[in-house]
């Protein structure tokens, strides 16, 4: 049976007091690879952010990685966050140490603790994405792709069974977005990993085509497809 990663019902997402979406319904399984598009100032960065336990949950249910964010508080967003990887648009590396240190940085924040472990963890999510040789590179010595990757990395250490991407290509010229959509779909199917990507890069979405799920006028519409 699929097992469902998202479950949103009724919700209504606000920012501050402003209400941003409204009746929120979403439904994502296990291994889905979904898009969530929309104009600029539509809402996609705040239904993430909820979906992440930046934003609260006011109004409405909503289920993800099997924890209730009516119920999150400060004090169990962390168990929330271990379960879920968030990739952003503009990396948000650590600049002042090398890729391994930004990788073990976030495994002690997260309760790691052995050495070999955390060692052996590394090597893994940097071979996931390519980067098996590049451990002791300074981030900002690295390629935009490369630093995607990096981040990309980073979402992957706690074996997280959502991935949430916030315009992870929006830096990126076309070859490299290319390498980063390869990577992200094939988290999703191989890994079995569930994708949410934010995105404006309708180049993208028809060059990968998947589900779509369209932010517009205070309203999240499923299946949506896009006009030009
Ligand atoms: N920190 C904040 N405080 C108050 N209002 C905010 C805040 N962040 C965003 N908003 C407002 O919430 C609405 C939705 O913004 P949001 O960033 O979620 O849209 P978006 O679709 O992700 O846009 P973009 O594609 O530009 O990132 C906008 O009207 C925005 O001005």
């Amino acid at each position: 049976m699929a097992e469902t990663i998202i479950e949103i019902q009724d919700a209504n997402i606000y920012q501050g007091d402003n209400l941003v979406l409204q009746n929120v319904n979403l439904q994502v399984q296990k291994g889905e690879f979904v898009y969530l598009v929309g104009k600029t100032g539509t809402g996609k960065s705040s239904l993430l952010k909820t979906m992440y336990g930046e934003l609260p949950l006011k109004q409405g249910q909503a289920s993800v990685v099997g924890y209730d964010l009516r119920k999150i508080t400060w004090k169990t967003v962390p168990y929330l966050r271990r379960n879920l990887g968030v990739v952003f648009q503009d990396f948000q590396l650590l600049t002042d140490r090398n890729v391994n240190d930004n990788l073990k940085f976030v495994l002690r924040a997260t309760g790691w603790k052995d050495e070999k472990l955390m060692n052996e963890k590394i090597a893994d999510v940097l071979d996931k994405v390519g980067l098996k040789s590049k451990g002791f590179k300074m981030t900002y010595e690295m390629s935009g792709g490369e630093q995607q990757r990096v981040d990309i990395a980073r979402a992957l250490l706690n074996s997280p069974k959502l991935i949430l991407a916030d315009e992870p290509t929006g830096n990126l010229d076309p070859e490299t977005s290319d390498e980063i959509m390869n990577l992200l779909i094939h988290i999703a199917r191989d890994y079995g990993t569930s994708v949410v990507m934010a995105t404006h890069d309708y180049i993208v979405i028809q060059k990968y085509p998947a589900r779509m799920v369209k932010t517009e006028a205070g309203r999240v519409i499923d299946n949506a497809t896009i006009v030009h």
